[in-house]
Parts: structure tokens; sequence; C-alpha cells
């Protein structure tokens, strides 16, 4: 099995744990891609009766093109679950997240949701974060200034570019990119990095997932890790 066929095989997993009646947030990235055409395809074939709450745009739009019924975040009181994708998943459960730039509003929709799955191919399983450089999102106003304070800090940032353009998100933010493996501390980082002025939101997403599918090439494993 190839990349993809992993992720599409934990999000067609991932889908048979929504149940009808619930309110379920929707992340964004190619792994979530597949789990949203999974749900798109049980709300059409089973009338699974659910209220998707998206991540992004970009989800959104999927979602609302196969049909997901959709409200935002500010429009439930409560998330029953919510699936997501992940980057970095370590030994013990704690995870990078936002190489989509979605982790501002994957991050709310996780922290107001009873439970939190994330579903990954088994390349994104390390032993120690900071392999993957760890996107930390910043209001441009002021942002050269947080670079040159991350600079000296040792977290070898650099703004995420496209084609020479900064790469905006959803909330026409910026991203930056630590490079700062190992991560031996993520708790003290991302204490670190949330007093930082400027900063919105950084990638640490820590002591928050509940279930972890990942994809093996002889099937997907499920992982409690917390209950
Ligand atoms: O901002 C994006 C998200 O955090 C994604 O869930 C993460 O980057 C994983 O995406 P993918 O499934 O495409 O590897």
């Amino acid at each position: 099995m190839n990349q993809d066929q992993l992720k599409q095989l934990v999000g067609q997993k991932a889908v048979e744990y929504i149940k009808d009646g619930m309110q379920v947030g929707l992340g964004t990235g190619s792994t979530v891609k597949f789990m949203v055409d999974a749900l798109g395809e049980r709300v059409k074939n089973e009338h699974l009766n659910i209220v998707g709450v998206s991540t992004s745009e970009r989800t959104a739009a999927q979602a609302k093109s196969l049909g997901i019924p959709m409200k935002s975040v500010d429009e439930v009181d409560h998330l029953d679950l919510t699936i997501d994708g992940a980057d970095e998943i370590s030994s013990d459960y704690q995870g990078v997240k936002g190489g989509g730039a979605a982790l501002l509003f994957e991050k709310i929709v996780a922290i107001n949701s009873d439970k939190v799955m994330w579903i990954v191919d088994e390349s994104k399983i390390v032993d120690q974060l900071g392999a993957f450089g760890l996107p930390v999102e910043v209001i441009p106003y002021g942002s050269q200034h947080i670079f040159e304070k991350m600079v000296a800090k040792g977290y070898h940032p650099e703004f995420r570019k496209v084609d020479g353009e900064f790469v905006r998100t959803d909330s026409n933010n910026y991203i930056i990119d630590l490079h700062l493996n190992p991560i031996t501390d993520p708790h003290a980082l991302a204490e670190d990095l949330i007093h930082m002025v400027g900063v919105v939101e950084h990638g640490l997403f820590l002591d928050m997932v509940n279930t972890i599918i990942i994809g093996h090439e002889d099937g997907p494993e499920v992982i409690t890790a917390r209950p």
C-alpha cells in the first residue's frame, strides 16, 4: 500500500466511530480529506444524521459539496467527536499539527470536543517530536520582531512562504515554522510560545488526543491514548 492508501484506510475506519445525532469536528489535510469522503458516503447512503463543524475553508467546501450538513463552531453547544490528521505523534501521544496552516481552528474545535481522534499513516509516528518544523501562527503586525526573538531563543524560525509570498491562514495570519529537532520539553516550549506577544497559537497539541488510528500495511491499528 502506498501512503495515500494508508490515509484512505484510516479515513474509512474513523467514520465508523461517527454515530447518528453527533456533532462532529472535521479536521484538515490530505488524510482528513479521505475521511470526509467516507463520511459523505455514509450521509448519502445511510442517511446518517450528523452535523459537521469544519476547521478550515478547504474542509468546509468539501463537506458541503458532499451534502454533509454543516454549522460553524459558534452555532453548536459542544462537539461529540473531532477527527483530524497530525504531522507527528510521539510515543507518549503528544502531537504536532499545522502543516496545512489550519492549527488555530483545529485547536479551537479540538478543545471544545468531548473526544479527539487523530488519523495518520504510520510515517507520522515518532519517538520524539521535532523532525517536522513546528508551525506557529503569528499576526503579521510585528511578526519580524517575533521572528528575531525566536532566532535569539535558538528556535531556528522560518517564515512559511510559497512562491516567495507569505502563506496566509484562514484568519489571514502568517506561519513561522520552528526547526527544533528534537523538541525535548514540549510543555515548556508551548508555555513559552503562547506568551510571546503576537503569537496567536502554536502547533503543539498536548494531552489532547483520546484515540489514534494508525494506518499500517496489514490494516488500521486503533490506540486508546486517553479514555
Ligand atoms: O494544518 C493542517 C493539519 O494540522 C493537518 O491535520 C496536518 O498537517 C496533517 O495533514 P496530512 O493529513 O495532510 O498529513
